[in-house]
């Protein structure tokens, strides 16, 4: 839009990549056209990567992902769906996205989405570990695996010497699980108070002084101090030090490893210090898949107890499933993942695999096979020949349009615009190759 006077364009542009909304609009043939900053802070994608943005599109078959595609093919807006994901960098996000289709003189260009990241207040609102209304203690929390197990011993250590923590573990992996524990090990008459660096704003120090001041002595669990920017982190430090001369307690989280996060100056050396006299490291969850279904066992025990429930174990066929998958969010996952399929049980005792919801059914068929990152060429990875390149790219389109269409050939080569005898050879072309591999 222009006024009489000036173009404001440049406005608008500025205006688009500085606003606390992500945005992301992509053409009629998929191809990203604008990605602004909060979008690639929310998405967790870097710079260089945006430029293959249009290739990742063509891969995006998650629901989550594909809004805007779908509201690009049924040229109608989508409004308030709320999206709760790990990103490219492991980070837990939450948005509540519009996505729009764009016309220009009655003609489709484009479809539009504004993310807004909700995560920070949504971690306030839902407080998981609040969830069973009583202090978490050691005993409350699955440890099966020798890795967990250490982690209790450090933990409980930790207590009894009322020293600074650093935990540091991927998102979900039960840091704050962790700092709950020690606090009320600690103390069951103070407050805990936590403060959610990420998304953070200015103005987030000032508060928690503030809060410091009304709670009085307490802990304060500072979760991925990582996520604040390093200015930030030295005001932070600078309390730090200040408040526990008194009797406030430190606890702190980061999402990598420090010494790799100090490197890449997204810590600050002196932060970490102050935090590192004891550092307890939480294992991803599939590096101690002895832990699922020992945590599964000690969900349904607690919604039998609150629900009155009869659920007691999964069947054969779901317990692989949750061994062989990944588990990139870790135990908030697989926790959300419960909450869903329980939300829907009646008089079930045994989770089968048609209870499973469809997005998980999804991800779980993709084992062993490629995802979208992995068609994303990245500066730090080895190039592949084009010609395997562009066959991988093939195998996993081909295969995500059989699984989309239940394996029907007929519909699947419809949806590709082939003959059913071409994708045929195809996908005999790739069976082929797969034996040979
Ligand atoms: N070992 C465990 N036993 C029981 N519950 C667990 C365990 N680990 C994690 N959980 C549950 O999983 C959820 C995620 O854990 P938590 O919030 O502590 O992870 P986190 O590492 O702090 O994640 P983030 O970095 O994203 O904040 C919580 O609801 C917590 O109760």
């Amino acid at each position: 839009m222009k006024s009489d006077h000036i173009d404001l364009s440049p406005f608008y542009k500025f205006a688009g990549e500085h606003v606390a909304i992500g945005i992301h609009a992509i053409d009629t043939k998929g191809k990203t056209i604008l990605y602004n900053k909060k979008m690639r802070e929310i998405e967790g994608f870097d710079f260089e990567e945006l430029a293959d943005r249009s290739l990742l599109e063509m891969f995006r078959f998650d629901q989550h992902e594909s809004t805007l595609l779908k509201v690009l093919q049924s040229g109608t807006p989508v409004f308030n769906v709320k999206q709760t994901y790990w990103n490219r960098k492991g980070q837990e996000i939450t948005t509540i996205n519009d996505t729009y289709p764009v016309f220009e003189e009655r003609k489709l260009i484009g479809a539009i989405e504004l993310s807004r990241d909700v995560t920070t207040l949504e971690k306030v609102i839902y407080q998981p570990l609040k969830k069973y209304g009583e202090p978490i203690t050691f005993s409350a929390i699955t440890a099966v695996s020798k890795s967990m197990k250490k982690v209790i011993a450090t933990a409980e250590k930790a207590a009894m010497a009322k020293l600074p923590v650093l935990l540091v573990g991927e998102s979900g992996t039960g840091k704050e699980l962790i700092a709950e524990a020690i606090h009320w090990a600690h103390t069951s008459e103070r407050q805990m108070y936590t403060l959610y660096c990420h998304g953070t704003d200015g103005t987030l120090l000032d508060q928690l002084g503030e809060e410091i001041e009304q709670m009085g002595d307490g802990t304060i669990y500072c979760e991925r101090i990582d996520l604040l920017p390093l200015p930030m982190q030295e005001q932070l430090l600078k309390m730090a030090e200040e408040r526990s001369r008194g009797n406030t307690y430190f606890i702190a989280s980061v999402g990598d490893d420090p010494v790799e996060l100090i490197a890449s100056h997204k810590l600050l050396k002196d932060l970490y210090y102050f935090f590192s006299s004891m550092t307890i490291k939480l294992d991803p969850l599939r590096h101690r898949k002895e832990d699922i279904l020992p945590f599964v066992e000690d969900y349904f025990s607690r919604h039998r107890m609150m629900v009155g429930s009869v659920v007691h174990g999964l069947d054969k066929e779901v317990s692989a499933l949750f061994h062989a998958y990944d588990w990139p969010g870790n135990l908030k996952e697989l926790e959300l993942l419960l909450d869903e399929i329980t939300s829907l049980l009646t008089t079930q005792e045994v989770v089968t695999a048609d209870m499973l919801p469809h997005h998980f059914k999804l991800k779980t068929d993709l084992k062993g096979a490629h995802q979208p990152e992995d068609f994303i060429v990245q500066s730090n990875t080895e190039l592949l020949p084009l010609e395997d390149y562009l066959f991988e790219a093939e195998m996993y389109y081909l295969q995500k349009a059989m699984d989309l269409h239940g394996n029907n050939v007929t519909k699947a080569a419809a949806a590709l615009g082939m003959s059913r005898q071409n994708l045929q050879y195809r996908l005999r072309k790739i069976k082929k190759n797969e034996a040979q591999t």
